[in-house]
């Protein structure tokens, strides 16, 4: 089932905004600060309702796919995920098996099992979520999405609290998941893994499209420099670029000298 929006309109938030995800690929979603990444995602998992146009799930409106079959086929991770209970890590990640209640139980053990040696939780599994760090816990809600195995991953900045090991490890699984016909989708501040691991982009300003396509046309440096304010420079070759920014530009903090 492919997953787009087409038009959609919120609010002061998003300004006719069109999309199309394939499953297969990884889509990433940049853009400055209050750009309008967090309600596009948002909007795709079916949380936010548009004003106008259509989040469509294999064709159907959103709004008329079942709540049921929407957390069946959509995980959704947010930017700042809050975790309701204290329980521990093996059960707040069973939690992710709640769209599948009726599945086997052999099932869900292994997909449980699955998702927590993925995210290399096992020396965890028994502590409570209120005692890990806030990599950790990261960690654990992301494992608990992947232990939903849902046809599509929406995942807000889940990089953002990871060391560089997990940060790997994860966007080695995001391309694993898509490699097996899923469909993943991320909000990414890091351009250089925009640029390196995803198949398409699409740029966000103020709640326009600036630019889409494949990462070296989405992310060229005239489409950084356009959209950031922030002159830059791609270094390297495909698939391990990294992003040289113009230090001489005045929107660079000097904390050197003090100024800000
Ligand atoms: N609940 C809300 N009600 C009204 N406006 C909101 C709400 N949440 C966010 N906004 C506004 O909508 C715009 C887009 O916000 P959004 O969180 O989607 O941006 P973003 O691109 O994810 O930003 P960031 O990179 O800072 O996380 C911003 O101008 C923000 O102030």
């Amino acid at each position: 089932m492919s997953l787009g929006v087409s038009n959609i309109t919120l609010a002061g938030r998003l300004q006719e905004v069109s999309l199309q995800c394939r499953r297969g690929m990884v889509t990433a979603i940049c853009g400055p600060n209050g750009a309008g990444k967090s309600s596009l995602l948002s909007c795709m998992a079916g949380l936010l309702r548009p004003d106008t146009g259509d989040v469509l799930l294999g064709g159907r409106p959103l709004s008329n796919v079942s709540v049921a079959q929407k957390a069946q086929w959509i995980g959704y991770l947010p930017q700042a995920p809050e975790v309701a209970w204290d329980v521990s890590v093996e059960v707040l990640v069973s939690l992710g098996r709640l769209p599948w209640r009726n599945a086997p139980a052999k099932e869900a053990r292994k997909a449980i099992d699955d998702a927590i040696a993925a995210m290399d939780l096992e020396d965890l599994r028994h502590r409570p979520v209120s005692r890990l760090s806030g990599g950790e816990r990261a960690r654990v809600l992301m494992a608990r999405l992947l232990a939903t195995q849902p046809g599509w991953l929406l995942a807000d900045e889940p990089f953002a609290s990871l060391d560089l090991a997990h940060a790997a490890a994860l966007m080695r699984r995001f391309r694993q998941q898509a490699k097996a016909g899923r469909g993943v989708v991320l909000v990414l501040h890091d351009l250089a893994t925009a640029m390196n691991h995803a198949d398409q982009v699409l740029v966000l300003r103020k709640g326009r499209v600036e630019a889409e396509g494949p990462p070296e046309i989405a992310l060229a440096g005239k489409v950084i420099h356009r959209v950031w304010n922030c002159p830059a420079r791609w270094l390297g070759e495909p698939g391990e670029r990294a992003l040289s920014l113009g230090l001489a530009t005045p929107f660079l903090v000097d904390v050197s000298r003090g100024s800000v």
